[in-house]
């Protein structure tokens, strides 16, 4: 049986600062970022299972990326707990803001590698993750690839 990728996408609304950074997005701000989610596999083959013919059904994945990033990343802000900008997370979230603190500085790579360990752990073992792709903006995006990283 052929090995064959299927993809999800998804997106989510996150607010980011990137602390130090010498550009414009050390302000806080805010992106559309769309997820693109690939994983490879074997179609089951067995005629009476219910997944018949699928790799994953793409419910299945939906239901991991959406527990695990989509539901968790969407309207929040997401800050370097690394950085002087955790007393700013304190603050938004003490008035009641939706407030991420992460242990890396949000930039489109960094989150990715973290979306990609988030994911693996998560896929059933007859399942690899292939690849990622986050878009940031309409011109950035960031892939992570197994195959890049073994
Ligand atoms: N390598 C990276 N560079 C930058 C990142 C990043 O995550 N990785 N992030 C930012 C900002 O957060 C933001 O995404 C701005 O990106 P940029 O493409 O520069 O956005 P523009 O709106 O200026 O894009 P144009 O389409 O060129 O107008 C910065 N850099
Ligand atoms: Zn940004």
């Amino acid at each position: 049986m052929s090995n064959i990728r299927i993809t999800k996408q998804f997106s989510f609304e996150t607010g980011h600062a990137l602390y130090g950074y010498d550009g414009k997005c050390r302000n806080v701000h805010g992106h559309s970022y769309r997820l693109s989610v690939t994983v490879i596999g074997t179609p089951i083959s067995d005629t009476s299972n219910v997944k018949y013919g699928m790799v994953i059904d793409f419910s299945d994945l939906k239901k991991i990326v959406k527990e695990d990033i989509v539901d968790v990343f969407d309207h929040a802000t997401v800050f370097n707990k690394n950085t002087p900008h955790v007393e700013l997370a304190k603050e938004l979230s003490d008035r009641g803001h939706s407030v991420l603190l992460v242990d890396y500085q949000p930039t489109s790579e960094m989150m990715v590698i973290d979306f990609a360990e988030k994911i693996k752990i998560r896929l059933p073992k007859n399942i690899t993750l292939h690849s990622l792709r986050l878009q940031e903006t309409a011109t950035s995006y960031a892939e992570w690839f197994a195959s890049d990283n073994l």
